[in-house]
């Protein structure tokens, strides 16, 4: 990966997503200076706009693949690309304009490109709602979107994409690091120290579940009142059931080798149904339920590491939501025996706006023509510029 000597001076970016967790927008407002090796981000506003809660119900049940038609495909387009127009008004007020937005959109649905023989691959298809081109016209900002499709036609699995971005702001000249995401998803960019080859030596791929399970749990056992567990209060009060961990980790997917990417198409609602089922002769209770699946997202996440790093890292930084979950993350710092977790607070990167700040920086690198996929995450077999820019 060269380094491309562009444009440096100072440009002010809005980066949008919402998750696999669906639980509202991220917006982060950032200043962006340099392109790669002297790239810097200042946080200048992060916020999360809840989505009005039918849409929410909506989004969901299009994800556990309920079928719809094209007329409801489109309303849920709109007002996803509404509700993401109006967190870029929001997040400006009180501060100067920006002049570029990156935009995820929302998920709905994605299929990782799959081998199917000796050199073989389906391809695979992913799906973000929230329309680039009306979020442009409306904000009357230049707005890219879309930027899983080109890494996804040339054979990459266009996820995840946070591990370049993590990259250029996370490395350091001496330490290993994992950056872990505890998204409804979870994602690991691996980061050598920056010597020799570092770059080419950067992993990335999706561990597997992470909130995603927990929040679908903490839904049925609350009956719908509550949408997770706070601080992780509840399963802290819990004994994980070992036996089920083990059974839950012998999944296939956690035993792919990387490049690999998922989502809540496999550890979504019939996933999580499957887990109570399998948990009916060891008569937990809720408490020891939530503590068991925190379990199995401590151990899939160790395990893939164990498994598929070149080295274990010197200290791992969270991110996401789940890093805000006391119980996950102690219970990862066990398992990681003497390797320090920290979140991403403390290299200077906000953990809860991580991925809202990465998608500000694609959409720069976009604009600049560099690429933002690192093949060695997304198994793409080269680099390639990511995202549809829509101009006004
Ligand atoms: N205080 C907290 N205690 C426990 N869990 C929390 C807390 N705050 C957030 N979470 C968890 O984090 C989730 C949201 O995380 P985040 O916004 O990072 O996910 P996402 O971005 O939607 O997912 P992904 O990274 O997979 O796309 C919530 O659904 C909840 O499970
Ligand atoms: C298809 C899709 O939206 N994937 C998400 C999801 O959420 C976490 C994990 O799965 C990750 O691969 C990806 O998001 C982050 C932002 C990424 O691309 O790095």
């Amino acid at each position: 990966m060269p380094s491309i000597q562009a444009s440096t001076l100072p440009t002010r970016v809005i980066g949008l997503i919402s998750g696999t967790s669906v639980d509202g927008i991220d917006a982060a407002l950032v200043e962006i200076t340099g392109t790669d090796l002297d790239l810097k981000v200042e946080l200048l506003a992060g916020e999360t706009y809840p989505y009005p809660a039918d849409l929410r119900e909506r989004i969901l049940a299009v994800c556990a693949g309920e079928a719809i038609s094209m007329l409801e495909l489109a309303q849920i387009d709109d007002a996803i690309a509404l509700a993401f127009t109006q967190a870029a008004q929001k997040i400006q007020i009180d501060h100067q304009p920006a002049t570029l937005i990156g935009s995820h959109g929302q998920t709905v649905y994605h299929r990782p490109p799959k081998e199917s023989g000796v050199d073989q691959k389906t391809l695979g298809y992913t799906l973000q709602l929230g329309r680039g081109d009306l979020i442009a016209y409306l904000t009357g900002i230049t707005t890219v979107s879309n930027f899983r499709a080109a890494d996804i036609a040339i054979g990459g699995h266009g996820a995840p994409l946070v591990p370049r971005v993590d990259a250029f702001l996370l490395s350091h000249p001496q330490e290993s690091r994992c950056i872990q995401n505890l998204g409804g998803i979870g994602n690991v960019a691996y980061i050598p120290p920056r010597t020799d080859n570092w770059l080419s030596q950067i992993r990335g791929w999706d561990t597997g579940p992470s909130n995603s399970l927990l929040d679908l749990a903490v839904e049925h056992l609350t009956a719908g009142a509550k949408t997770y567990d706070e601080d992780g209060k509840w399963a802290a009060s819990g004994t994980p059931c070992y036996p089920l961990v083990e059974k839950w980790l012998t999944q296939e997917y956690f035993h792919l080798p990387p490049p690999k990417s998922t989502g809540r198409e496999l550890f979504g609602v019939a996933y999580v149904h499957q887990c109570f089922q399998d948990a009916e002769p060891y008569q937990l209770s809720p408490a020891d339920m939530l503590a068991t699946l925190t379990e199995l997202t401590v151990a899939s996440i160790v395990h893939s590491y164990r498994t598929f790093l070149p080295q274990m890292p010197q200290r791992v930084f969270l991110c996401g939501g789940g890093s805000r979950n006391l119980y996950l993350k102690q219970r990862l710092q066990l398992a990681l025996e003497t390797i320090r977790v920290v979140t991403t607070d403390e290299a200077g990167l906000s953990a809860d706006f991580k991925e809202a700040i990465a998608f500000a920086v694609l959409a720069h690198w976009r604009q600049l023509g560099i690429p933002g996929n690192l093949p060695t995450a997304t198994g793409a077999p080269h680099e390639v510029l990511l995202g549809e820019i829509h101009q006004v």
